[in-house]
């Protein structure tokens, strides 16, 4: 009797019969998992709020919203959210950072928590997951590694050099590089009237932390070299903060142009690296150390007979070192110097200040060396001017929480992804007057003689804190004798009638549009300084 009632009462759906005992399993399955839900969100401790965020759509979250800038999308959220909000990209929740006090509380004073990478899709093929700076390791053997790195760094930039009168090993690597850009522009004006700076530009910086890593340069031409390093941002296109693949899992099955050239240059790029850790092995000599990949091997063979070491690398997680350094050192100064290029063709009169200093200061006879950098500081400024102003990484690379914590009064999960957003400082209105000016002014003093410190640390380009960038010193430093040495020689300027667009493309590195309209005066010659 009581089947037939079920029979009478039960209800036609679209998919067949559904029977009043379903809907009541249904409803009671649906409140439970209410309840569970509710039970998690209680969790939270009293006196700390819940984050602030926009609602988002289910399944994809925020990501339509996010667009083609996440950087600005964020920063407009940023204004109406705060510092510190959670946007969803697929069903993953991402924390957004933003706010100079903001970033150093998290950063600096809170680093312990906030110093880990999360698990991303496509980090998993740079360096086949080995990578120090993408992979999620971030304890005792992530210290360790990026300890090695610096210290390998550290003796092939700043040690004396012992075959040039440069002062360092960078100086001299930098000085030879950018008196063979000056020849080679020169040479290209010569020739046809008008080029692009780029991809020039991107072999000489390849070249100096080639130097630094494997004691070796190539030639302008060299295929191999140039199919690595002179891209279009196939690279940033990927790791860049926001990357639906990586938050969206059926998106990883889905074919993907992007992905599969990322994945092939990456292949291309441990391959490239693997050839020469292998010649450096055969002709190993520890008596003769002579650049990084050497060094790391050393430090292989060392370990071996040091039992006392507190933790112990595997030789692959050494050697895969000079990945990290070779992949970090060419990309992110070949953009600074490009970026530089194109302020300087937009700004003739800003052009114009720099070429007045450097004759002042350096003159005609010498050609410039590190030790100019702190007699120039409109030169400074117009540096710290395009990094603010490009903020050509507009995010750091993702962080993730590594325990449950707090911040600015809200609760944070562990294991929450975390995006940086050095952009939103670097044009924060209450940071800086007209943000949107490109005026290295704004770093100077009242009297123009000195750059102003304070000024100068609200800058955001490298991060902060225990994932800092490795490589400022020695990025800003070669950014500043390669930009010296060519501008003291040189003036730049862009064809009549065409216009340089300065317009950002977003990716981990922001790049303008290539421009092959770049044409070069020859203020004057000075001799070799060898
Ligand atoms: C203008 C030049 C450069 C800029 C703007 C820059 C910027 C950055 C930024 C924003 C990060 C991420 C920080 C974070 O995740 O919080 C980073 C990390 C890193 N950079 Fe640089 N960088 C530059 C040059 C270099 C150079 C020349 C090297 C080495 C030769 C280098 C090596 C590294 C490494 C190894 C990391 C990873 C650190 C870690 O995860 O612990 N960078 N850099």
């Amino acid at each position: 009797r009581a089947l037939k009632m079920e029979a009478a009462i039960s209800l036609v759906g679209s998919q067949g019969i559904i029977s009043v005992t379903e809907i009541l399993v249904a409803s009671a399955v649906f409140c439970l998992i209410s309840l569970v839900i509710r039970s998690f969100r209680q969790q939270l401790p009293q006196e700390l709020k819940r984050l602030p965020g926009p609602r988002g759509y289910p399944l994809i979250g925020n990501v339509l919203e996010l667009g083609s800038n996440p950087h600005l999308t964020l920063t407009r959220m940023s204004q109406e959210y705060g510092d510190v909000m959670q946007i969803r990209i697929g069903t993953r929740p991402v924390l957004v950072l933003s706010g100079l006090d903001t970033l150093k509380q998290a950063l600096v004073k809170q680093a312990e928590d906030f110093m880990g990478r999360p698990d991303l899709y496509s980090f998993r093929f740079i360096a086949d997951g080995q990578s120090m700076t993408f992979s999620t390791d971030s304890g005792e053997v992530w210290r360790a590694r990026r300890k090695l790195a610096q210290s390998a760094l550290k003796t092939f930039s700043v040690s004396p050099s012992p075959n040039s009168s440069s002062t360092c090993l960078l100086e001299e690597h930098v000085s030879k590089e950018a008196d063979y850009l000056v020849k080679k522009f020169l040479q290209l004006m010569e020739e046809k009237k008008r080029f692009d700076p780029y991809q020039y530009v991107v072999v000489s910086v390849a070249n100096v932390i080639c130097a630094m890593c494997f004691g070796k340069r190539y030639d302008h031409d060299d295929q191999e070299l140039l199919s690595m390093v002179n891209l279009n941002n196939e690279f940033g296109d990927v790791a860049a903060s926001g990357n639906p693949a990586d938050f969206i899992p059926v998106l990883q099955y889905l074919p993907s142009r992007a992905m599969k050239i990322f994945k092939d240059l990456n292949k291309r790029f441990d391959t490239f690296v693997q050839k020469i850790v292998k010649e450096h092995y055969s002709s190993f000599d520890k008596d003769h150390i002579r650049d990084i990949t050497d060094s790391l091997i050393e430090h292989c063979e060392e370990k071996k007979v040091d039992e006392s070491a507190s933790v112990q690398l595997s030789d692959e997680k050494i050697v895969t070192l000079v990945n990290d350094l070779f992949g970090a050192g060419f990309d992110t100064v070949t953009t600074a110097l490009s970026w530089s290029l194109m302020y300087l063709v937009t700004y003739p009169e800003i052009q114009k200040k720099i070429h007045e200093e450097l004759d002042r200061i350096i003159g005609r006879e010498r050609r410039p060396r590190l030790s100019d950098r702190l007699t120039l500081p409109y030169t400074e400024a117009f540096i710290l001017e395009m990094f603010r102003h490009s903020s050509f990484l507009p995010f750091t690379i993702p962080h993730c929480t590594t325990k449950p914590t707090a911040l600015n009064g809200y609760f944070i999960p562990k294991d929450l992804c975390v995006f940086v957003n050095q952009w939103q400082v670097n044009h924060d209105e209450k940071l800086w007057k007209d943000p949107s000016t490109f005026s290295p002014e704004r770093f100077l003093t009242i009297d123009g003689m000195e750059v102003n410190r304070a000024e100068s640390e609200k800058v955001m380009t490298f991060g902060l804190g225990k994932r800092r960038c490795i490589g400022e010193n020695i990025g800003k430093w070669e950014i500043f004798l390669f930009l010296t040495t060519l501008l003291q020689q040189l003036e730049f300027s862009i064809r009549d009638g065409e216009k340089a667009d300065i317009t950002p493309q977003y990716g981990l590195t922001m790049k303008h549009k290539r421009c092959e309209h770049f044409q070069i005066q020859q203020r004057f010659e000075v001799k070799s300084s060898e």
